[in-house]
């Protein structure tokens, strides 16, 4: 910390320091801090006169690009003469008309590259930068000085006034303290001696802190950062990432980057820089739509969707896996999130389901597909005026006429090349029969001039005549059968999937799964009675569509480059291995907190194993974030008290009120409880969410609060907005979000008693940033034994 004097070890305390010094007028130190917060001023003044420069040249470029493309339009319309009477004047006319439109692209291209250059600019103008790094590279006479905002300013080439937190250089500011730090370039890694880290915190333009650290990022810009309440959307955090972040943020290297995160440890959060960072650095390569953001809800989505725009990007592919699936089936309704999760199922309902979501079943199903390569497809007719065309047996001849050699997508592909042939093949013995007969003879003069179309209309008989009219008609009336080949309509996907379940007892050992012959029956049989009722249920759903996908020869979609799961421990490993069938030629980097699954429980521990026969290992890096910066230190300890063995969680020094438990004998005690503390949260202006275990216990609560006339927005769907205010929401929706302040609606050990109840209970916690809030009737659920006595406070 050279100027500032001393050699105080301790980073923290030298931060809190050098702060002061730089407030505090009366101290010793201030001319020099002073001076040093008016020479960035001054350098920040300068920054943005530049800026303002070059605003004004953006804006002389849009307009002049708009003024261009009014004249070309003009132009456009008086020069252009259509000229079609010849071959060569029509030539003259498209290429006119050719020439015209490439110019107005490149006005709209110029026009386009110039708005987004403004936008930023004004971004920019606002608060150029948040950090300055002087350093010194090995062999350069100088020591330089860089500064680091959200976009690159340059004011001619290659003068940089502000790098982009994205370029490679800006990396030491995340990655170390003062002294040697590695960052890697595009050559490879490059060795720097950083001699100055300096944060600011600018607003429209002044400078309202400054401080230098000899750390990362400064435990005080974390601070204010964390500290302000929250909000509806997510905000970036691209001033405060955290080092272990900035690995994953970073990362250009791994096929599966996994990243365990405590709740609260900014997965999120980095995820979002991460893809970001992505678009950055392969910018011209890489666009928005090549990147997938698998989400836990719609309300998530919702909550996310300011993070890219803010950072200048747009905005990647985001979708819940439910959406994914359901798009494509949609003619069938599947188990919803709601369902799902209020299904009690037997002991034996959970072994098939247990078999049903794991990488065994997963290869089960492709060994059957492997094994309809020999044997078993079922094929539907093509049927024709109400007779079979093309008949199921003889659609099967085909498809097994081939060499044994030929894959699924091979026999699909060879099969609808000779259904094509055949059509086309019978369309001259179609026009004689009778029906067409029937057809040409009586055609009214309109449809007759719509057969004719352009064509010339001499025939030398009669005969000709029917002839060509008779095949126009066969064609236009095969047109249905020629589609259902190419749609595969020949395949009859519910039959084989049923098929498959009942061939299911041959190729895995139920018993060992613990599932009876009887058991594995009836489950069969329930699916045949959901197919017939147009329902299916979650567990079936992506089998189903591996398997259709395997045997219509799809092969997923290869443009989609990086894929982002959240909240990966709600997925189980059969539809891991389904994503990363779907997307062969993606990154995946995946997210999760194995202490939060809902819905996979127990099953959330063999998942890492499981991921890990799947990535080649040496591509495969796991991260860990441990600190939890959402919740106060005092919410951070009680939550993770809920959990036994639960991953490590550390809190960031934050202190904050301890969270209270009430167990009043009454619900309508209870409920003067709740309102008591939406009251004193409003007055405090914290927005409190209230977070019920189901739907319907919500709906309950929600009917009582408006007859006590508490103003209150139920969240029922997936599909709401997030309302500013107060909100009562079900656990299940509650997932990724975080509010001000939480209340436990009903947590008494009549509702949550279940040992697998426990992560579901901290994850509801572990959504509070300042306030947590318990509320019971008559006993408390026994999950909360675990939390030592002095970690919250009993007001009854
Ligand atoms: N480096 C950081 N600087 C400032 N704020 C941060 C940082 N990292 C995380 N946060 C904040 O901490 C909160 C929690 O982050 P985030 O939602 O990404 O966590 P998460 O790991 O996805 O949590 P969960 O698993 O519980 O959903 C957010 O408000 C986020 O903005």
């Amino acid at each position: 910390m050279q100027g500032f004097g001393g050699t105080v070890s301790n980073a923290f305390f030298q931060v809190s320091i050098v702060v002061k010094w730089i407030i505090d007028f009366t101290n010793g130190g201030v001319i020099m801090a002073a001076s040093i917060k008016q020479q960035e001023q001054a350098h920040l003044d300068n920054v943005i006169g530049k800026i303002k420069v070059a605003q004004t040249k953006s804006q002389e470029r849009i307009d002049q690009a708009e003024q261009d493309e009014g004249a070309i339009r003009d132009n456009f319309q008086n020069d252009l003469r259509l000229k079609t009477d010849s071959y060569e004047g029509m030539m003259e006319t498209a290429l006119s008309v050719r020439q015209q439109q490439q110019l107005l692209s490149e006005r709209q291209n110029s026009w386009q590259h110039a708005t987004d250059q403004l936008a930023t600019l004004q971004k920019l103008e606002k608060s150029p930068y948040f950090a300055r790094i002087d350093f010194h590279e090995t062999g350069e006479p100088k020591t330089e000085t860089i500064y680091i905002g959200l976009a690159s300013f340059s004011d001619r080439p290659d003068h940089f006034l502000v790098y982009d937190w994205r370029a490679p250089i800006s990396s030491i500011y995340y990655d170390g303290g003062l002294g040697e730090v590695t960052y890697l370039t595009p050559d490879g890694d490059q060795t720097v001696n950083v001699k100055l880290k300096r944060q600011f915190q600018i607003e429209d333009g002044q400078i309202k802190t400054v401080f230098d650290t000899d750390e990362a990022v400064g435990d005080q810009m974390l601070l204010d950062a964390l500290s302000e309440q929250s909000d509806t959307k997510m905000r970036s955090i691209v001033t405060t990432i955290q080092k272990e972040q900035n690995q994953i943020i970073r990362d250009t290297k791994s096929d599966l980057l996994f990243v365990q995160g405590a709740a609260g440890s900014g997965k999120t959060a980095a995820v979002l820089q991460r893809v970001a960072y992505l678009l950055y650095r392969y910018r011209g390569r890489l666009n928005a739509g090549q990147v997938i953001l698998f989400s836990p809800n719609q309300l998530f989505n919702d909550y996310i969707d300011q993070v890219l725009p803010e950072l200048g990007e747009q905005n990647m592919v985001q979708m819940t896996y439910y959406q994914y699936a359901g798009r494509r089936l949609p003619k069938i309704q599947i188990e919803t999130l709601s369902q799902r999760f209020s299904e009690d199922y037997s002991q034996a309902q959970q072994a098939i389901d247990r078999l049903k979501s794991s990488l065994t079943f997963f290869n089960a199903v492709t060994a059957y597909t492997n094994h309809l390569e020999k044997e078993d497809m079922i094929f539907r007719n093509i049927n024709f005026r109400g007779k079979p065309f093309f008949s199921k047996e003889k659609i099967h001849d085909i498809y097994y006429s081939f060499n044994d050699n030929y894959n699924l997508k091979n026999r699909i592909d060879g099969t609808k090349e000779q259904l094509i042939k055949q059509l086309n093949r019978r369309v001259s013995s179609e026009t004689r029969t009778k029906w067409v007969e029937e057809a040409v003879q009586s055609l009214s003069k309109e449809e007759m001039d719509r057969l004719f179309g352009d064509e010339p209309r001499e025939f030398d008989s009669e005969e000709k005549e029917f002839q060509f009219l008779a095949r126009k008609i066969v064609i236009r009336a095969f047109q249905p059968i020629r589609q259902a080949v190419v749609r595969n309509r020949f395949l009859s996907i519910n039959s084989q999937f049923i098929h498959m379940l009942k061939a299911m007892p041959l190729i895995v050992d139920l018993q060992q799964a613990g599932i009876s012959p009887a058991d594995w029956q009836a489950s069969v049989d329930q699916a045949v009675a959901d197919m017939k009722a147009g329902t299916m249920t979650l567990s079936n759903v992506t089998p189903y569509l591996y398997l259709y996908d395997q045997i219509a020869g799809k092969h997923g979609e290869r443009d989609m480059r990086y894929v982002f799961i959240d909240e990966i421990q709600d997925y189980t490993p059969f539809q891991l291995a389904f994503l990363k069938f779907s997307f062969p030629r993606a990154r995946f980097t995946l997210l999760g907190d194995l202490n939060q699954a809902i819905f996979t429980k127990e099953n959330s521990k063999t998942l890492l194993s499981e991921l890990s026969t799947m990535f080649d290992p040496e591509k495969t890096r796991v991260v860990q974030l441990t600190q939890s910066y959402r919740s106060t230190q005092q919410i951070t300890d009680f939550t993770r008290h809920i959990l036994i063995n639960g991953e490590a969680v550390t809190a960031f020094a934050r202190n904050g009120d301890l969270p209270q438990i009430s167990v009043p004998k009454t619900v309508s005690a209870a409920v003067d409880r709740l309102i008591d503390q939406v009251e004193v949260n409003n007055a405090a202006k914290e927005t409190t969410a209230i977070i019920g275990k189901t739907l319907s216990q919500c709906r309950d609560l929600y009917e009582i609060l408006q007859k006590r006339g508490v103003a209150v927005t139920l969240i029922q769907s997936e599909n709401q907005r997030l309302a500013a205010g107060v909100i009562i929401v079900p656990s299940y929706l509650a997932k990724g979000l975080e509010f001000d302040a939480v209340v436990v609606w009903d947590a008494s050990a009549a509702n949550y008693h279940d040992e697998g109840e426990r992560q579901l209970l901290y994850t509801i916690c572990s959504r509070a940033m300042h306030q947590l809030t318990v509320i019971a009737t008559d006993e408390l659920s026994p999950l909360f034994d675990t939390v030592p006595t002095d970690e919250y406070e009993r007001v009854d």
